[in-house]
């Protein structure tokens, strides 16, 4: 080997074992071990040239000797309790100036107390959110990285090499500091949660409700893929809408049990934003639907008491055009929210969270990545701390869409097809237009059962009442 590594990897499974051959194909040599030592053989046989680059390692103790101090060492296991067990094997065989990184999904509280415990600790410890599935990690995934500036300036140029570029740009960029990487990788996530239920919701519409066969379903998203929704998750939608069974031969979409899987980080979204206080209710619809659909037994004996649902639309009540149009609002309005609870846990936790390179990073190698959000990194560059909704380009754009939105959730409605997000977004959309809402009721009845207090919109003083405010019971 003509360079003996400074960089190693724990876990050389889908994430791990691509990003090693990433790592070492940008010209840094790079040590690795995995818990099962079979994985690292068959690893090493199937890394072609760039073995030489890589040094298999089968114990911890063989990892960290092989690399030289200062060490780098990358986790890429599940997220939990095995990050801790692997911190905990590895602290005694490192020493000062070593660095772990996490660059799983883990859960950025998990990640601000392992950064707090390695103060007294010899090694660093700093977390990294890492998108773009297998592929992206093996070509250059979008990089969310947590720590210090002095570990940014340890690490980003590596983390920039391998990264997915976007016209030039790489797309890895320093968050800010503690859990900050892994807290924009969970809202990441929440986002993508949302744009592939939204999605999802209108497979729903064309299968059920239009009654689309497969062809015409991909047909649909690939013509959708030219407009402004082009995106990774359209064009794959378009891809398994496509794919055939290679058991019955049929579309392969109608053999998949409709029950969708989740590691965490949607939910999380959710969480947080319940502890900010932010509204995100297309991401928070997203996360419901998820927990919805794995309900298989109760849904079959919902329908088997209530009737089944949904019914088809009436002939002509949309047509792809306004389904298309549906989702650019849905999807500007899921943003909105995202980079809203972005910019408010930034305030919270005093982040200077960059916003405009947030958005920058993820227009390419993850998986959210999209034609529009080029445009929210300009409208967060040229409106800094505005809701995107407010933001050219896209206020226009929802005024555009915002009608074809309203159509597909009221169809939707009235033929059962259940459509949350898009409901949701709908129903934020309008909220964020109401100047003069309800919650002068919800404050009547607050202060009726429990002397809360109001504001009167004169501004005169108003302790309580006129009701009775010490009920019984
Ligand atoms: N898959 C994806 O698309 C993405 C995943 N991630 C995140 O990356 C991380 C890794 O995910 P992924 O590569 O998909 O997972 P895999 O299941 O493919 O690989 C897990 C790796 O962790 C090792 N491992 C599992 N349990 C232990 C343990 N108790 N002790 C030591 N090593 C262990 C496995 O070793 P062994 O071979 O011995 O089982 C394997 O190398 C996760 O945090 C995930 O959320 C992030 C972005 C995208
Ligand atoms: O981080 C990812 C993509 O960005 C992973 O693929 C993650 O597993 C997706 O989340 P979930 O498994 O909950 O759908």
């Amino acid at each position: 080997m003509e360079n003996a590594p400074h960089f190693g990897l724990i876990g050389l499974g889908t994430m791990g074992g691509a990003l090693a051959l990433n790592i070492a194909e940008h010209g840094y040599p790079i040590a690795v071990f995995n818990r099962t030592p079979a994985v690292t053989d068959s690893f090493m046989q199937e890394a072609g040239p760039l073995a030489a680059r890589l040094v298999p390692t089968k114990t911890l103790a063989e990892l960290v000797a092989a690399i030289t101090p200062p060490r780098a060492i990358i986790l890429m296991v599940p997220a939990g309790p095995v990050v801790d067990q692997q911190v905990k094997a590895l602290a005694p065989l490192l020493q000062k100036g070593d660095l772990i990184i996490d660059a799983g999904n883990a859960n950025y509280t998990d990640t601000e107390r392992r950064v707090a415990e390695a103060k007294d600790q010899p090694y660093d410890f700093m977390g990294i959110g890492v998108s773009g599935g297998e592929d992206g990690a093996r070509h250059g995934p979008s990089i969310m990285a947590g720590g210090t500036v002095a570990q940014w300036d340890r690490v980003g140029e590596m983390l920039q090499a391998i990264s997915a570029k976007y016209e030039g740009e790489a797309c890895a960029a320093l968050m800010g500091p503690g859990g900050a990487g892994h807290f924009v990788k969970m809202v990441h996530n929440g986002i993508e949660y949302a744009d592939m239920e939204m999605i999802a919701e209108t497979y729903a519409l064309m299968r059920d409700g239009m009654g689309f066969d497969s062809t015409g379903i991909a047909e649909t998203f690939e013509a959708w893929n030219k407009g402004p929704l082009a995106s990774y998750l359209i064009e794959i939608s378009g891809k398994v809408a496509r794919a055939v069974d290679p058991i019955s031969g049929g579309p392969m979409l109608d053999q998949i049990l409709d029950a969708a899987g989740q590691k965490g980080t949607g939910r999380w979204t959710v969480i947080e934003a319940q502890k900010l206080a932010v509204a995100i209710p297309v991401i928070e619809a997203a996360v419901v639907a998820r927990n919805l659909s794995a309900q298989v037994k109760a849904r079959k004996h919902g329908a088997e008491v209530f009737g089944p649902q949904p019914q088809p639309l009436p002939k002509g009540a949309l047509d792809t055009t306004v389904l298309e149009q549906a989702l650019i609002a849905g999807k500007i309005l899921c943003y909105a929210q995202g980079f809203d609870m972005l910019s408010r846990a930034a305030a919270e936790f005093s982040w200077d969270l960059p916003m405009p390179t947030i958005a920058k990073i993820w227009r390419a190698g993850c998986i959210i990545r999209s034609a529009m959000l080029n445009d929210m990194a300009t409208a967060l560059e040229k409106t800094p701390g505005e809701n995107l909704i407010f933001a050219a380009p896209f206020t226009a754009m929802v005024k555009q869409n915002e009608a074809a939105l309203r159509q597909v959730v009221i169809a939707a409605t009235a033929a059962g097809i259940a459509v949350p997000a898009l409901a949701a977004g709908l129903s934020w959309f309008d909220s964020m237009r109401t100047p003069r809402g309800s919650a002068n009721m919800i404050q009547a009845q607050r202060d009726f059962f429990g002397a809360h207090g109001y504001e009167r919109l004169d501004g005169k003083d108003a302790p309580h009442g006129p009701w009775w405010t010490n009920p019984q019971g």
